[in-house]
This record gives structure tokens, sequence and C-alpha cells, in this order.
């Protein structure tokens, strides 16, 4: 069965679930206040867990890959599972990988993640562009292929980005103003909205940036990293109906109950509407 374009599916998941994504992040420390060991049969229990509370209702789960790959071969298997399980409950899955490389190697990240036989397949991955935006290429067109989506790194939440991404390319413009330009044109002329999205931190007060990618836009950096829903409208200006709010401590930490992670994640929606509208 061919999927629909990513862009079309997130847009009917924001509209008829809310924007709300939620990072599948198993820091250690996490385990442990959870009450679980630091090792497979904890990550197993933490990621299952945590999608039988939220997979049914929130639009995006994004599971952070290295936690999974910090465990081997069977931290992946937990992982592959998580996207399954996932996908079939109804939430779409953002593979947070950050994956960056040239040609042939680019194009293994995409068969991993973005062709529907791979047994990551995912309805979205992360990737930097920071190797020039070219080398996304073969992302780029798998996803097209598959009907999958990609996020790409403009403007980071962490301080330490703007070093590079805020510099300015040969012809003026910021580095991260060149990679949205970029973005834009991939996804001109694609309705309701285009499949390459962008990575903008919530965190970032304005981002100074023009966001009209006609693209979804990856907000991270609510909760733990200090930004709240409230931020958005001033990060994002007229670009907030695409913004795609992104929490994993600020959900995560109120588990191991299903109920507790289930309503932090619906504290976080009801924020993100009374900001996104104005009320
Ligand atoms: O691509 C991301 O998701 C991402 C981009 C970014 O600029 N900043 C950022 O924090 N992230 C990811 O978002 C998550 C943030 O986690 P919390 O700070 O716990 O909400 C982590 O998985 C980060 O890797």
């Amino acid at each position: 069965m061919t999927l629909e374009p990513f862009g079309a599916r997130l847009r009917h998941a924001m509209d008829t679930r809310g924007p709300l994504c939620v990072g599948i992040d198993p820091h250690a420390s996490l385990l442990t206040s959870w009450g679980l060991n630091d090792d497979i049969a904890g990550l197993e229990r933490f990621t299952r867990t945590v999608v039988e509370a939220l997979a049914d209702r929130v639009a995006v789960l994004k599971p952070q890959s290295a936690f999974f790959e910090r465990f081997g071969s069977r931290g992946i298997a937990v992982l592959e599972k998580a996207v399954e399980e996932s996908r079939a409950a109804g939430a779409l899955v953002l593979m947070d990988a950050k994956r960056g490389d040239i040609g042939s190697t680019m194009g293994a990240y995409a068969a991993t993640y973005l062709d529907k036989d791979s047994p990551l397949f995912s309805d979205a991955v992360t990737v930097s562009p920071y190797l020039g935006f070219g080398s996304l290429r073969p992302a780029l067109d798998a996803a097209a292929v598959s009907g999958a989506g990609v996020f790409v790194l403009a403007l980071t939440s962490n301080p330490e980005g703007a070093e590079v991404q805020r510099a300015t390319a040969a012809d003026g413009r910021s580095l991260a103003q060149l990679m949205l330009d970029h973005m834009a044109a991939e996804n001109e002329g694609a309705a309701p909205l285009g499949s390459i999205g962008a990575v903008v931190g919530a965190t970032l007060g304005d981002a100074g940036v023009d966001l009209a990618i006609n693209g979804p836009l990856l907000a991270p950096g609510i909760g733990a990293q200090g930004a709240t829903p409230a931020d958005l409208p001033a990060v994002f200006g007229d670009a907030v109906g695409n913004v795609v709010p992104s929490v994993s401590r600020g959900v995560l930490r109120h588990g191991p109950d299903a109920s507790g992670l289930r309503e932090a994640a619906e504290r976080f929606a009801d924020e993100v509407r009374r900001a996104v509208s104005g009320s």
C-alpha cells in the first residue's frame, strides 16, 4: 500500500490529535527514577510504557535512536518494536537519528529509515544538512518514493549551534536561512503541507529567519531545556500554525504511571493550544 505524502499525513494528525510530539528518550537517570534497571529489560519496559500510554493520542512520537543504540543490537530490537507498535496505534514516528553523510553512505541511511521494506522504516527521520544540503539528496528522494518525511536541522535548540548555523554564507544569508530556503524549494507546490520539515529550537527567542518553508517546523527544547509553549508565537511568528512542539523529559519524568504520562502530555497540549490560538 502506498502511503500518502508525509506532509498530508502529519497535517491530518495535527488537526485531529493536536500538534504535540513526545520524545522517547530513555536516559539512564529516567530508567532509575522509574524504578527500572539501566539494562535491556529496563529499556524494554520504559519504551513499552511510553508507547502504550501515548501512541493512541499524540500526533508524533520521536524515539531518540542514541538511547537505544547504547544497548547494541538488543536496543535496536526494542526500537524496532516501538516503531511498529506506535505506528499501529496511529502515531506518526519521527526517528531522531540526526544522520548526515555523503553519497552512497547517506543512501544507506535513507535505506535504513525511509525504505518501506526496512525494519526501521519510520514516518520521518531527522538529518543534519551541514555537510551541504545536496548531501541529503538520497534521503529526500527515498522519502518522496515511500511517502515519508525528512526533518532537517536549521537552528538547533542548543546554544553551541549558533556559531555554525548563524554564520554567514558566501551570498550573505545565514547558513540556517540558506538551509531553510533549500527546504522551501523542496516543498514548493505541496499541499496541504510539504514533507520536508525544519528543526528550529523553541529556546531561540525570535528565530530571526524566514520560516515560510511550506513544511512542518519541529520545535524541541520545551520542558527540560527551559522553553515553554508560551514562547512559540515569539519564536515562530506567522509560521506558528506549522509548528510541532516537541517535549521529551518534560513528559517522561511523570512516569512510570501511564496516567502521569498522559496528564503531562495533555497539559503541554493544552498550553500549546492556548499559545497558538492566542487565548
Ligand atoms: O532533532 C531534535 O529532536 C532535536 C533538535 C534540537 O535542536 N534540540 C533537541 O533537543 N533535539 C532533541 O530533542 C530532545 C530534547 O529532549 P528534552 O530536552 O528532554 O525535551 C532530544 O532527543 C534532543 O536530541
